[in-house]
């Protein structure tokens, strides 16, 4: 270790908001630390870095105490990371990835998994260390391997990425934002409808009844658009469809699915709006200029002329989200069995995409795993108890839509946290709020196992985006094995299925089977 002297009263109080502070790591120095439970996914911090010209590094700043804190910057110059970014420790099993922002200038962490209060945070420098890891039995000097002439913590820029142990999976190594081409995706997608009918013809046009409002005041548009966001009004089932349709003297919104509806919607007294109607509409975007025709006829539809069925492009840094989910969920599907739990675990990270964030207003990732057995209740199945995580957590930050953007001089994680074994209590939150038929909305969940018909029609209902997951319950799932529930005709949402390749980027179910007769 290099020497780093304590001052006499100690490491200084730290206030940071999302549960770290500074203390001594025996052997280390000093070091980041967990002040609270964190779960998995949370960003604990934003450091911005200062940068240094490679001439300054190599003239001064590599003869200095700075050496042991600079690394490479994707653009060739050195970076000391501000904030707390530079008192993070090294483990080989890091409980902390980190993004380079080069757009920000900063650096991002993030927990890769449930960190319990008192714990330290480490983070991965790299294999080329230059100091003992006091951990570590080995003693790996800095110039035992090739040397990239940068040392500091030079694995770092290795990629924009974060740069965790596991960043040697090729289909994940380089910038964040390059594609990755649909063979190369480490899992496959489950087909969830017919891809048979173009909907070419009118009558072969698929519909569904909306709730629509005419307004004869085109000034109320604004205010009805921010009511319909503040109720929580936007349901991703009628993305496909503009929410406005004009005319000469009038325009007409877009309220809701009858199917989440039944009865009309109440519209704010205040503005004097005339009763809902009923509108079908067509189910799904155009896919050709012929069916953009036939659907604006009744209802602006989007016309999106992607091949059916083709998964949606996927980045590298997108795939490296899944990725560490799908590590995650069979990580924490371990210690569940270990604490003699089926190994069965579900798990909703923050949205990849800031949008996506946005309209899902859920900003930590939330976990449970299957407690079947150590609750004796056979209704204790890791999605259903995840559903509910959401819920109680939707409901200790009340109304949806008053939940801030993650904020660092906030809290982000205003719910108590949710580590996977802390779901005991017998009673879902229930809201009566419109909100509440939206507990994932556009959220990814990932679970080790297919979950099972009943937890596929909760994920239905919960309007989940997408479901991946690593083991197929052929006897027993809803998600493609014995049923696929999202493909059911008359379903009123439909989800995406991803099934996770078996070892791909080291995620494999060895350890974790199931007997094939259990529902996951
Ligand atoms: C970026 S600094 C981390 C903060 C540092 N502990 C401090 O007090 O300023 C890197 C230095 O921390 C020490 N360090 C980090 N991880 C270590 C580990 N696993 N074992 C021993 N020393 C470690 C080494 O001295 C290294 O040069």
């Amino acid at each position: 270790m290099h020497s780093v002297r304590r001052p006499v009263r100690g490491p200084p109080d730290h206030l940071n908001s999302t549960g770290c502070r500074i203390a001594y790591s025996e052997g280390k120095g000093r070091g980041v630390y967990a002040s609270r439970d964190i779960s998995a996914g949370t960003l604990i911090e934003i450091s911005p870095v200062l940068l240094f010209t490679q001439n300054e590094y190599k003239e001064h700043g590599q003869f200095t105490v700075l050496d042991h804190y600079t690394f490479k910057w994707p653009d060739g110059r050195m970076a000391l990371a501000l904030g707390l970014g530079s008192l993070f420790n090294h483990s080989e099993s890091p409980n902390v990835s980190f993004q380079l922002d080069t757009d920000t200038e900063s650096i991002r962490y993030v927990t890769s998994r449930y960190v319990a209060a008192g714990q330290e945070l480490y983070i991965f420098y790299g294999h080329k260390l230059w100091f003992e890891d006091v951990d570590r039995l080995s003693v790996v000097g800095r110039g035992e391997e090739v040397d990239d002439g940068w040392g500091g913590l030079s694995g770092v820029g290795r990629d924009e990425t974060d740069a965790s142990e596991s960043s040697t999976w090729s289909v994940v190594d380089g910038k964040a934002g390059d594609g990755v081409h649909v063979d190369d995706l480490p899992f496959t997608r489950v087909r969830i409808a017919p891809d048979d009918d173009e909907e070419d013809k009118l009558d072969a046009i698929r519909l569904v009844d909306v709730w629509v409002m005419d307004i004869a005041d085109s000034r109320q548009i604004a205010t009805l658009l921010r009511w319909i966001r503040q109720n929580n009004l936007e349901d991703s089932s009628l993305s496909h469809l503009k929410r406005i349709r004009k005319s000469a003297n009038m325009s007409s919104l877009l309220l809701a699915p009858l199917s989440l509806f039944p009865e009309p919607p109440s519209l704010p007294d205040e503005m004097n709006l005339p009763a809902p109607y009923i509108v079908t509409v067509p189910r799904n975007a155009a896919l050709t200029q012929v069916s953009l025709k036939l659907k604006n006829t009744m209802w602006p539809t989007v016309y999106a002329p992607r091949k059916k069925w083709e998964p949606e492009p996927w980045s590298k840094g997108k795939v490296r989200w899944a990725w560490e989910a799908m590590q995650m969920v069979v990580r924490e599907a371990k210690l569940a069995k270990d604490k003699g739990d089926l190994p069965i675990v579900a798990y909703v990270p923050p949205a990849y995409d800031a949008d996506a964030q946005d309209l899902a207003q859920i900003h930590s990732a939330m976990s449970a795993h299957d407690t079947r057995q150590s609750a004796s209740h056979p209704l204790r199945h890791a999605v259903l108890n995840l559903i509910r995580i959401v819920a109680d957590y939707r409901a200790s930050v009340g109304a949806i839509s008053e939940t801030p953007p993650v904020d660092l001089s906030s809290d982000p994680v205003p719910s108590p946290p949710v580590p996977i074994s802390s779901v005991s209590s017998p009673e879902p939150a229930s809201s009566s709020r419109n909100g509440s038929h939206y507990l994932l909305t556009s959220l990814t969940l990932f679970t080790t196992h297919e979950p099972c018909i009943m937890c596929s029609m909760a994920l239905l209902h919960s309007r989940v985006k997408e479901v991946f997951y690593l083991i197929p319950m052929e006897k027993t799932g809803g998600c493609g094995g014995l049923a696929c529930v999202p493909r059911l005709d008359g379903v009123n949402h439909r989800f995406g299925i991803n099934v996770w390749k078996e070892a791909e980027g080291g995620v494999s179910s060895n350890g974790i089977e199931l007997d094939e007769a259990v529902d996951a």
